[in-house]
């Protein structure tokens, strides 16, 4: 199957500075909803905005369901929608003509039932003479999508679209995205609240310093979610482990205080009753234990760790 959006050994170096983007190699599936997730300043907008041929890149192409963003703009422009990150829409303009207006820009003509469908989607409708300028922040984000929407887009790139917002905005919002991806729209949204990422993606790719260090399926980080740790402090150190014990699965720390065992909370049995007694077995004695799981922030900070620009 042909992807929505083909990323190939693509890069960018801006006038100043290191690398923004190192060499990123990447297909979004169609029908997706893909969450690209990174600190800031790790090359997000920078991809983002390749793939929607508003930032040039220093090597490699992209490829809209087979249209070249540079060399075929016009077929690729006017199947990706952009919402952008900053509000710039303080117009005298009122919704309905900025958002009418976004639809022509792309060729289309004109839709009046169409834009009516995403007004009232955005709950935009009872506004749609208002001013933009008159409206509130959360409002003008509201027309940031519709804009992105009026020319019915096969591939809606969101730009950290619930950064400030309030709790029924980011609500309204994943309703509106997960409607879109009914509809078969292919959706690439940048996020830094995690908990986006795990309610909204299919697949999840992290990028830290320009690098694309991990691309894979939410479920299948979730089930890494489910590994969880208990950890054990004994009443007096051990050397080393004794025998008979998984020892795979088992960390003893320096001081040999505590052992660690890491298990997967969702793979059946967690062996603990066994390990257990075969710690009473060996003659090991416990002062304490603890159980923790590991969650999608852990791994986050985990890939990312020590690697943040400084500040
Ligand atoms: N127009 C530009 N000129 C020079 N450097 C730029 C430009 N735009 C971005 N950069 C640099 O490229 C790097 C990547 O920036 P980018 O905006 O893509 O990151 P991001 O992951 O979207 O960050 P954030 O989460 O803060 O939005 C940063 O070091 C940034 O300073």
């Amino acid at each position: 199957m042909q992807p929505a959006i083909s990323i190939q050994t693509v890069s960018k170096t801006y006038k100043s500075g290191p690398p923004a983007l190192k060499t990123v190699d990447l297909d979004i599936r169609p029908g997706e909803i893909f969450a690209l997730l990174g600190p800031n300043g790790a090359g997000k907008t920078t991809l983002i905005g390749i793939c929607c041929g508003t930032v040039r890149a220093s090597t490699g192409r992209v490829l809209v369901e087979g249209h070249d963003v540079v060399r075929d703009y016009k077929a690729a422009r006017r199947r990706v929608g952009l919402v952008p990150q900053e509000l710039h829409t303080d117009s005298f303009e009122s919704v309905w003509a900025t958002v009418s207006f976004s639809r022509g820009l792309f060729g289309h003509a004109p839709n009046p039932a169409h834009i009516e469908r995403v007004l009232r989607d955005l709950s935009l409708w009872e506004k749609r003479d208002a001013k933009i300028i008159t409206l509130s922040g959360g409002m003008k984000r509201r027309v940031l999508i519709a804009k992105a929407l009026a020319h019915e887009p096969r591939v809606l790139f969101l730009d950290e679209p619930t950064a400030g917002v309030d709790v029924e905005l980011r609500r309204d919002m994943w309703v509106l995205v997960r409607r879109l991806r009914e509809q078969g729209v292919t959706i690439v949204l940048t996020t830094h609240y995690i908990e986006e990422a795990e309610e909204m993606a299919d697949r999840i790719g992290v990028i830290n310093r320009g690098e694309l260090v991990l691309v894979e399926e939410k479920a299948e980080l979730m089930r890494r979610l489910g590994k969880k740790r208990l950890t054990i402090d004994l009443d007096a150190p051990l050397a080393a482990l004794p025998d008979g014990l998984p020892a795979e699965q088992l960390a003893l720390s320096e001081d040999g205080r505590r052992l660690t065992y890491s298990f997967d909370a969702k793979a059946g049995g967690s062996g603990i009753g066994t390990l257990m007694e075969r710690l009473r077995a060996a003659g090991v004695r416990i002062a304490d234990l603890n159980t923790e799981q590991s969650t999608l922030e852990d791994i986050f900070v985990e890939l990312v760790h020590d690697e943040r620009p400084a500040a």
